[in-house]
Protein backbone atom coordinates (compact mmCIF):
# COMPACT_ATOMS: atom_id res chain seq x y z
CA UNK A 1 0.00 0.00 0.00
CA UNK A 2 1.34 3.45 -1.07
CA UNK A 3 1.41 5.96 1.57
CA UNK A 4 -1.52 8.23 0.36
CA UNK A 5 -3.42 5.11 0.18
CA UNK A 6 -2.89 3.88 3.66
CA UNK A 7 -3.64 7.72 4.68
CA UNK A 8 -6.96 7.58 2.85
CA UNK A 9 -7.63 4.25 4.40
CA UNK A 10 -6.89 5.41 7.87
CA UNK A 11 -8.95 8.44 7.12
CA UNK A 12 -11.99 6.41 5.81
CA UNK A 13 -11.92 3.93 8.76
CA UNK A 14 -11.39 7.22 11.45
CA UNK A 15 -14.63 8.56 9.51
CA UNK A 16 -16.63 5.49 10.19
CA UNK A 17 -15.77 4.76 13.57
CA UNK A 18 -16.70 8.72 14.21
CA UNK A 19 -20.12 7.98 12.76
CA UNK A 20 -20.47 4.46 14.61
CA UNK A 21 -20.09 6.03 17.88
CA UNK A 22 -22.18 9.30 16.97
CA UNK A 23 -24.82 7.03 16.20
CA UNK A 24 -24.45 5.43 19.43
CA UNK A 25 -24.11 8.26 21.20
CA UNK A 26 -27.26 9.78 19.27
CA UNK A 27 -28.95 6.43 20.53
CA UNK A 28 -28.07 6.45 24.14
CA UNK A 29 -29.72 10.76 23.91
CA UNK A 30 -32.94 9.17 22.16
CA UNK A 31 -33.32 6.37 24.79
CA UNK A 32 -33.14 9.02 27.68
CA UNK A 33 -35.69 11.11 26.77
CA UNK A 34 -38.07 8.06 25.99
CA UNK A 35 -37.58 6.33 29.38
CA UNK A 36 -37.51 10.22 30.94
CA UNK A 37 -40.65 10.83 33.40
CA UNK A 38 -43.06 13.17 31.11
CA UNK A 39 -44.61 14.69 34.09
CA UNK A 40 -41.71 15.89 36.92
CA UNK A 41 -43.67 16.70 39.40
CA UNK A 42 -45.65 13.62 39.36
CA UNK A 43 -45.28 11.35 42.29
CA UNK A 44 -45.31 8.57 39.66
CA UNK A 45 -45.58 8.87 36.20
CA UNK A 46 -49.45 8.90 35.17
CA UNK A 47 -50.85 6.08 32.94
CA UNK A 48 -52.76 6.60 29.96
CA UNK A 49 -56.36 7.05 30.62
CA UNK A 50 -58.58 5.33 28.74
CA UNK A 51 -62.75 6.57 29.75
CA UNK A 52 -65.38 4.52 28.35
CA UNK A 53 -67.34 5.77 25.69
CA UNK A 54 -70.84 6.67 27.60
CA UNK A 55 -68.63 8.28 30.42
CA UNK A 56 -70.23 11.54 29.61
CA UNK A 57 -73.71 9.97 30.61
CA UNK A 58 -72.70 8.00 33.36
CA UNK A 59 -71.77 11.27 34.78
CA UNK A 60 -74.45 12.93 34.49
CA UNK A 61 -76.75 10.02 35.92
CA UNK A 62 -74.08 9.82 39.06
CA UNK A 63 -74.57 13.53 39.57
CA UNK A 64 -78.56 13.24 40.04
CA UNK A 65 -79.63 13.56 43.66
CA UNK A 66 -81.69 10.24 44.27
CA UNK A 67 -84.51 10.40 46.89
CA UNK A 68 -83.91 13.51 49.32
CA UNK A 69 -85.72 16.77 47.88
CA UNK A 70 -83.60 19.25 47.40
CA UNK A 71 -80.68 16.86 47.88
CA UNK A 72 -77.06 18.32 46.47
CA UNK A 73 -75.21 17.38 43.50
CA UNK A 74 -71.40 16.82 44.92
CA UNK A 75 -68.04 16.76 43.11
CA UNK A 76 -65.69 14.62 45.12
CA UNK A 77 -62.17 14.94 44.22
CA UNK A 78 -60.15 12.05 45.23
CA UNK A 79 -62.79 9.90 45.94
CA UNK A 80 -60.71 6.61 45.29
CA UNK A 81 -58.87 7.92 48.56
CA UNK A 82 -59.53 6.76 51.97
CA UNK A 83 -61.79 9.88 53.62
CA UNK A 84 -63.05 10.00 49.92
CA UNK A 85 -64.51 7.06 49.82
CA UNK A 86 -66.14 7.05 52.79
CA UNK A 87 -67.73 10.46 52.10
CA UNK A 88 -68.73 9.69 48.63
CA UNK A 89 -70.78 6.44 49.92
CA UNK A 90 -71.98 8.47 53.08
CA UNK A 91 -73.29 11.31 51.26
CA UNK A 92 -74.83 8.55 48.32
CA UNK A 93 -76.69 6.63 51.42
CA UNK A 94 -78.28 9.68 51.69
CA UNK A 95 -79.55 10.09 48.54
CA UNK A 96 -77.14 13.20 46.90
CA UNK A 97 -76.07 13.10 43.77
CA UNK A 98 -71.91 12.08 43.58
CA UNK A 99 -69.51 12.52 40.99
CA UNK A 100 -65.74 10.79 42.08
CA UNK A 101 -62.71 12.40 40.33
CA UNK A 102 -58.97 10.41 41.15
CA UNK A 103 -56.08 10.24 39.37
CA UNK A 104 -55.10 6.61 40.77
CA UNK A 105 -51.47 7.32 40.94
CA UNK A 106 -49.02 4.68 42.57
CA UNK A 107 -48.36 6.91 45.70
CA UNK A 108 -49.11 3.84 47.32
CA UNK A 109 -50.86 0.76 46.29
CA UNK A 110 -53.00 1.51 43.22
CA UNK A 111 -55.30 -1.95 43.72
CA UNK A 112 -56.30 -0.62 46.83
CA UNK A 113 -57.59 2.40 44.89
CA UNK A 114 -59.39 0.01 42.68
CA UNK A 115 -60.87 -1.87 45.46
CA UNK A 116 -62.73 1.13 46.86
CA UNK A 117 -63.55 2.29 43.22
CA UNK A 118 -65.72 -1.36 43.24
CA UNK A 119 -66.97 -0.56 46.03
CA UNK A 120 -68.49 2.69 45.00
CA UNK A 121 -69.73 1.57 41.88
CA UNK A 122 -71.47 -0.63 43.89
CA UNK A 123 -73.09 1.91 45.45
CA UNK A 124 -74.08 3.90 42.39
CA UNK A 125 -71.21 6.31 42.80
CA UNK A 126 -69.18 6.84 39.28
CA UNK A 127 -65.85 7.43 39.24
CA UNK A 128 -64.20 9.67 36.85
CA UNK A 129 -60.19 8.59 36.31
CA UNK A 130 -58.51 12.22 35.94
CA UNK A 131 -56.46 14.78 37.59
CA UNK A 132 -57.23 17.64 39.06
CA UNK A 133 -54.93 20.03 37.10
CA UNK A 134 -56.83 18.70 33.72
CA UNK A 135 -58.78 22.27 33.34
CA UNK A 136 -60.60 21.17 30.39
CA UNK A 137 -61.99 17.65 31.97
CA UNK A 138 -62.75 19.63 35.27
CA UNK A 139 -64.82 22.54 32.76
CA UNK A 140 -66.73 19.33 31.36
CA UNK A 141 -67.51 17.77 34.36
CA UNK A 142 -68.89 21.19 36.04
CA UNK A 143 -71.41 21.45 32.45
CA UNK A 144 -72.26 17.75 32.84
CA UNK A 145 -72.59 17.91 36.97
CA UNK A 146 -74.22 21.41 37.31
CA UNK A 147 -72.88 21.17 40.97
CA UNK A 148 -74.00 22.34 43.94
CA UNK A 149 -70.93 21.34 46.14
CA UNK A 150 -67.55 20.08 46.08
CA UNK A 151 -65.97 18.16 48.35
CA UNK A 152 -62.19 18.73 47.90
CA UNK A 153 -60.34 15.59 48.81
CA UNK A 154 -57.37 14.76 46.28
CA UNK A 155 -54.08 15.55 47.36
CA UNK A 156 -50.68 14.68 47.74
CA UNK A 157 -51.00 13.47 51.18
CA UNK A 158 -47.74 11.99 54.21
CA UNK A 159 -45.85 14.50 55.91
CA UNK A 160 -42.31 12.10 55.74
CA UNK A 161 -42.71 11.69 51.31
CA UNK A 162 -42.27 15.59 51.07
CA UNK A 163 -38.46 15.02 51.61
CA UNK A 164 -38.51 12.32 48.90
CA UNK A 165 -40.64 13.87 46.06
CA UNK A 166 -40.98 17.48 47.21
CA UNK A 167 -42.40 18.31 43.31
CA UNK A 168 -45.81 16.34 43.60
CA UNK A 169 -46.69 18.57 46.55
CA UNK A 170 -46.51 21.62 44.90
CA UNK A 171 -48.05 19.85 41.97
CA UNK A 172 -51.58 18.16 43.62
CA UNK A 173 -52.00 20.91 46.81
CA UNK A 174 -51.31 23.91 45.20
CA UNK A 175 -51.65 24.02 41.52
CA UNK A 176 -54.42 21.06 41.47
CA UNK A 177 -56.39 23.51 44.32
CA UNK A 178 -56.45 26.52 41.80
CA UNK A 179 -56.98 24.37 39.24
CA UNK A 180 -60.01 23.35 41.02
CA UNK A 181 -60.68 27.07 42.82
CA UNK A 182 -60.45 28.72 38.90
CA UNK A 183 -63.12 25.63 37.91
CA UNK A 184 -65.47 26.75 40.28
CA UNK A 185 -64.99 30.43 39.86
CA UNK A 186 -65.90 30.10 36.70
CA UNK A 187 -68.98 26.96 37.26
CA UNK A 188 -72.33 28.17 36.47
CA UNK A 189 -73.72 27.94 39.06
CA UNK A 190 -70.72 28.23 41.58
CA UNK A 191 -70.65 25.52 43.88
CA UNK A 192 -69.57 25.75 47.49
CA UNK A 193 -66.33 24.06 48.31
CA UNK A 194 -65.15 21.58 51.55
CA UNK A 195 -61.69 20.72 50.88
CA UNK A 196 -58.88 18.83 53.42
CA UNK A 197 -56.50 21.02 55.05
CA UNK A 198 -54.85 19.07 58.15
CA UNK A 199 -53.75 19.33 61.59
CA UNK A 200 -50.23 19.58 60.89
CA UNK A 201 -50.24 23.55 59.93
CA UNK A 202 -50.18 23.76 63.57
CA UNK A 203 -46.39 22.60 62.71
CA UNK A 204 -44.53 24.16 65.88
CA UNK A 205 -47.04 25.28 67.50
CA UNK A 206 -47.18 24.49 71.19
CA UNK A 207 -50.53 25.43 72.39
CA UNK A 208 -52.80 22.91 73.45
CA UNK A 209 -55.29 22.02 72.52
CA UNK A 210 -54.50 23.48 68.87
CA UNK A 211 -57.75 25.86 68.21
CA UNK A 212 -58.18 27.30 65.26
CA UNK A 213 -57.13 30.56 66.73
CA UNK A 214 -53.87 29.44 67.37
CA UNK A 215 -50.40 30.45 64.76
CA UNK A 216 -50.22 28.53 61.62
CA UNK A 217 -47.10 30.03 60.60
CA UNK A 218 -44.55 27.99 61.39
CA UNK A 219 -45.00 24.37 59.25
CA UNK A 220 -42.06 21.51 60.12
CA UNK A 221 -43.08 20.12 56.43
CA UNK A 222 -43.49 21.01 53.02
CA UNK A 223 -46.61 19.17 53.50
CA UNK A 224 -47.75 21.46 55.92
CA UNK A 225 -46.44 24.48 54.23
CA UNK A 226 -49.01 23.49 51.01
CA UNK A 227 -51.50 23.04 52.96
CA UNK A 228 -51.35 26.55 54.86
CA UNK A 229 -50.64 27.71 51.70
CA UNK A 230 -53.87 26.22 50.40
CA UNK A 231 -55.52 28.09 53.21
CA UNK A 232 -54.20 31.36 52.09
CA UNK A 233 -55.56 30.82 48.52
CA UNK A 234 -59.27 29.53 49.63
CA UNK A 235 -58.82 33.08 51.33
CA UNK A 236 -57.80 34.81 48.01
CA UNK A 237 -60.56 33.09 45.96
CA UNK A 238 -63.39 33.64 48.52
CA UNK A 239 -62.32 37.24 48.86
CA UNK A 240 -62.37 38.00 44.83
CA UNK A 241 -64.53 35.56 43.09
CA UNK A 242 -67.32 35.15 45.91
CA UNK A 243 -66.46 31.14 46.35
CA UNK A 244 -67.48 29.50 49.58
CA UNK A 245 -65.23 27.65 50.80
CA UNK A 246 -64.28 25.81 54.36
CA UNK A 247 -61.08 24.27 55.23
CA UNK A 248 -61.39 21.38 57.79
CA UNK A 249 -58.36 20.18 59.51
CA UNK A 250 -58.13 16.45 60.01
CA UNK A 251 -56.00 15.33 62.58
CA UNK A 252 -54.31 11.71 61.88
CA UNK A 253 -57.71 9.84 60.50
CA UNK A 254 -57.90 6.25 60.30
CA UNK A 255 -59.97 3.10 59.53
CA UNK A 256 -60.95 0.71 57.35
CA UNK A 257 -59.95 0.67 54.04
CA UNK A 258 -57.08 3.91 55.09
CA UNK A 259 -54.20 4.67 53.60
CA UNK A 260 -51.35 2.00 53.51
CA UNK A 261 -48.83 5.08 53.79
CA UNK A 262 -49.42 5.69 57.71
CA UNK A 263 -48.13 4.21 60.61
CA UNK A 264 -51.29 2.26 62.23
CA UNK A 265 -51.28 0.49 58.73
CA UNK A 266 -47.85 -0.61 57.85
CA UNK A 267 -46.79 -1.08 61.73
CA UNK A 268 -50.34 -3.94 60.79
CA UNK A 269 -48.77 -5.25 58.05
CA UNK A 270 -45.31 -5.37 59.57
CA UNK A 271 -46.08 -6.63 62.62
CA UNK A 272 -48.34 -9.84 61.11
CA UNK A 273 -45.39 -10.32 58.95
CA UNK A 274 -42.62 -10.27 62.09
CA UNK A 275 -40.85 -7.55 61.10
CA UNK A 276 -39.25 -4.77 63.97
CA UNK A 277 -41.37 -1.34 63.37
CA UNK A 278 -39.65 1.96 64.30
CA UNK A 279 -41.48 3.84 67.10
CA UNK A 280 -40.37 7.53 67.62
CA UNK A 281 -39.95 9.35 70.15
CA UNK A 282 -38.93 13.12 71.01
CA UNK A 283 -35.94 14.91 72.63
CA UNK A 284 -35.66 13.03 76.27
CA UNK A 285 -37.38 10.43 75.73
CA UNK A 286 -40.58 13.01 75.04
CA UNK A 287 -43.63 10.79 74.24
CA UNK A 288 -45.19 11.87 70.81
CA UNK A 289 -48.79 11.08 70.65
CA UNK A 290 -51.18 12.18 67.63
CA UNK A 291 -54.94 12.84 67.92
CA UNK A 292 -56.45 9.70 66.46
CA UNK A 293 -59.54 10.42 64.79
CA UNK A 294 -61.57 7.55 63.71
CA UNK A 295 -63.54 7.39 59.82
CA UNK A 296 -67.01 7.73 61.01
CA UNK A 297 -66.16 11.04 63.08
CA UNK A 298 -64.33 12.58 60.28
CA UNK A 299 -67.19 11.57 58.04
CA UNK A 300 -70.15 12.95 59.94
CA UNK A 301 -67.77 16.24 60.08
CA UNK A 302 -67.57 16.31 56.30
CA UNK A 303 -71.25 16.08 56.07
CA UNK A 304 -71.97 18.62 58.45
CA UNK A 305 -69.40 21.13 56.93
CA UNK A 306 -71.41 20.29 53.69
CA UNK A 307 -75.03 20.89 55.05
CA UNK A 308 -73.87 24.50 56.51
CA UNK A 309 -72.11 25.60 53.77
CA UNK A 310 -73.82 28.52 52.15
CA UNK A 311 -73.90 29.51 48.83
CA UNK A 312 -70.96 30.98 46.59
CA UNK A 313 -71.87 34.32 45.64
CA UNK A 314 -70.02 34.96 42.35
CA UNK A 315 -71.71 34.41 39.06
CA UNK A 316 -69.37 34.36 35.91
CA UNK A 317 -66.47 34.91 37.55
CA UNK A 318 -67.54 37.94 39.12
CA UNK A 319 -68.40 38.76 43.19
CA UNK A 320 -71.65 39.81 44.20
CA UNK A 321 -70.83 39.74 47.11
CA UNK A 322 -69.30 38.57 50.65
CA UNK A 323 -68.91 34.47 50.53
CA UNK A 324 -68.27 32.41 53.61
CA UNK A 325 -64.91 31.63 54.51
CA UNK A 326 -64.41 28.91 57.76
CA UNK A 327 -62.00 26.71 58.84
CA UNK A 328 -62.57 23.77 61.26
CA UNK A 329 -60.47 20.90 63.41
CA UNK A 330 -61.76 17.93 62.93
CA UNK A 331 -60.18 15.92 65.63
CA UNK A 332 -60.74 13.49 68.65
CA UNK A 333 -59.57 15.44 71.50
CA UNK A 334 -57.47 12.72 72.86
CA UNK A 335 -54.41 12.14 71.87
CA UNK A 336 -52.60 8.76 72.22
CA UNK A 337 -49.38 8.13 72.70
CA UNK A 338 -47.74 5.81 69.28
CA UNK A 339 -46.57 3.43 71.93
CA UNK A 340 -50.15 3.16 73.30
CA UNK A 341 -51.26 2.48 69.86
CA UNK A 342 -48.50 -0.11 69.14
CA UNK A 343 -50.26 -1.72 72.58
CA UNK A 344 -53.97 -1.64 71.10
CA UNK A 345 -52.45 -3.45 67.65
CA UNK A 346 -50.54 -5.96 69.64
CA UNK A 347 -53.69 -7.18 71.73
CA UNK A 348 -56.13 -7.24 68.55
CA UNK A 349 -53.42 -9.03 66.42
CA UNK A 350 -52.60 -11.29 69.03
CA UNK A 351 -48.72 -10.87 68.39
CA UNK A 352 -45.48 -9.02 69.91
CA UNK A 353 -44.23 -6.39 68.21
CA UNK A 354 -40.55 -5.85 67.42
CA UNK A 355 -40.69 -2.20 69.00
CA UNK A 356 -37.37 -0.13 68.30
CA UNK A 357 -37.19 2.86 69.65
CA UNK A 358 -35.41 5.69 67.81
CA UNK A 359 -35.12 9.26 68.36
CA UNK A 360 -37.74 10.84 65.42
CA UNK A 361 -35.71 11.48 62.71
CA UNK A 362 -35.80 15.62 61.16
CA UNK A 363 -38.14 14.51 59.03
CA UNK A 364 -41.08 17.07 59.11
CA UNK A 365 -43.05 15.20 61.77
CA UNK A 366 -44.50 17.03 64.87
CA UNK A 367 -44.52 15.92 68.52
CA UNK A 368 -48.11 16.00 69.03
CA UNK A 369 -51.43 16.72 68.17
CA UNK A 370 -54.09 17.93 70.09
CA UNK A 371 -57.55 19.28 68.45
CA UNK A 372 -60.28 21.30 70.07
CA UNK A 373 -63.10 20.74 68.37
CA UNK A 374 -65.63 23.89 69.73
CA UNK A 375 -65.89 25.17 66.60
CA UNK A 376 -67.25 22.75 64.52
CA UNK A 377 -69.43 21.55 67.34
CA UNK A 378 -70.88 24.99 67.69
CA UNK A 379 -71.22 25.60 63.84
CA UNK A 380 -72.40 21.85 63.11
CA UNK A 381 -72.50 19.43 65.79
CA UNK A 382 -69.03 17.57 65.39
CA UNK A 383 -68.83 14.76 68.55
CA UNK A 384 -66.56 12.23 67.83
CA UNK A 385 -67.81 9.40 69.51
CA UNK A 386 -65.40 6.37 68.64
CA UNK A 387 -62.07 5.83 70.91
CA UNK A 388 -58.71 4.52 69.29
CA UNK A 389 -59.25 0.97 71.26
CA UNK A 390 -63.04 0.72 69.06
CA UNK A 391 -61.51 2.09 66.27
CA UNK A 392 -58.96 0.33 65.55
CA UNK A 393 -60.60 -3.32 66.24
CA UNK A 394 -62.80 -1.91 63.26
CA UNK A 395 -59.59 -1.48 61.31
CA UNK A 396 -58.31 -4.69 62.02
CA UNK A 397 -61.01 -6.69 61.14
CA UNK A 398 -61.36 -4.82 57.99
CA UNK A 399 -57.75 -5.60 57.64
CA UNK A 400 -57.21 -9.26 57.86
CA UNK A 401 -60.29 -9.75 55.98
CA UNK A 402 -59.11 -7.53 53.02
CA UNK A 403 -55.62 -9.00 53.14
CA UNK A 404 -56.12 -12.43 54.42
CA UNK A 405 -59.18 -13.86 53.52
CA UNK A 406 -61.85 -13.95 50.43
CA UNK A 407 -64.68 -12.26 52.68
CA UNK A 408 -67.61 -10.21 52.26
CA UNK A 409 -66.08 -7.30 53.92
CA UNK A 410 -64.01 -6.76 50.66
CA UNK A 411 -67.13 -5.22 48.82
CA UNK A 412 -67.98 -3.67 51.57
CA UNK A 413 -67.64 -0.17 53.78
O1 LIG B 1 -53.35 14.83 60.75
C1 LIG B 1 -52.60 15.20 59.88
O2 LIG B 1 -52.49 16.38 59.63
C2 LIG B 1 -51.79 14.21 59.11
O3 LIG B 1 -51.94 12.92 59.69
C3 LIG B 1 -51.10 11.93 59.17
O4 LIG B 1 -49.76 12.26 59.52
P1 LIG B 1 -49.21 11.68 60.89
O5 LIG B 1 -49.98 12.17 62.05
O6 LIG B 1 -47.76 11.94 60.89
O7 LIG B 1 -49.56 10.13 60.77
P2 LIG B 1 -48.61 8.85 60.60
O8 LIG B 1 -47.68 9.03 59.49
O9 LIG B 1 -49.50 7.67 60.57
O10 LIG B 1 -47.78 8.85 61.96
C4 LIG B 1 -48.44 8.65 63.20
C5 LIG B 1 -47.45 8.73 64.32
O11 LIG B 1 -46.55 7.62 64.24
C6 LIG B 1 -45.21 8.08 64.29
N1 LIG B 1 -44.40 7.13 63.49
C7 LIG B 1 -44.50 7.11 62.16
C8 LIG B 1 -43.77 6.22 61.40
C9 LIG B 1 -42.90 5.35 62.04
O12 LIG B 1 -42.19 4.52 61.41
N2 LIG B 1 -42.82 5.39 63.40
C10 LIG B 1 -43.54 6.26 64.15
O13 LIG B 1 -43.43 6.26 65.39
C11 LIG B 1 -45.24 9.49 63.76
O14 LIG B 1 -44.16 10.24 64.30
C12 LIG B 1 -46.57 9.98 64.29
O15 LIG B 1 -46.43 10.45 65.59
C13 LIG B 1 -51.25 11.83 57.65
O16 LIG B 1 -50.27 10.98 57.11
C14 LIG B 1 -51.20 13.17 56.98
O17 LIG B 1 -51.53 13.01 55.62
C15 LIG B 1 -52.20 14.06 57.68
O18 LIG B 1 -52.36 15.28 57.11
Amino acid sequence: MDKSMSNRFRYHFSATKMVFWTCIFLGLIFLFFLHAPQHHSDPVPRRRILRSPDWESRVAKSSQPRSRAGGMRVLVTGAAGFVGTHVSAALRRRGDGVVGLDNFNSYYDPSLKQARRAVLERAEVFVVEGDVNDAALLRKLFELGKFTHVMHLAAQAGVRYAMKNPASYVHSNIAGLVALFEACKSADPQPAIVWASSSSVYGLNTKVPFSEKDRTDQPSSLYAATKKAGEEIAHTYNHIYGLSITGLRFFTVYGPWGRPDMAYFFFTKDMLKGKPIHVFEGPNHFTVARDFTYIDDIVKGCLGALDTAEKSTGSGGVKKGKAQLRVYNLGNTSPVPVGKLVNILEKLLKVKAKKVVMPMPANGDVLFTHANISQAQRDFGYRPTTDLQSGLKKFVKWYLDYYHSDGALKSSL
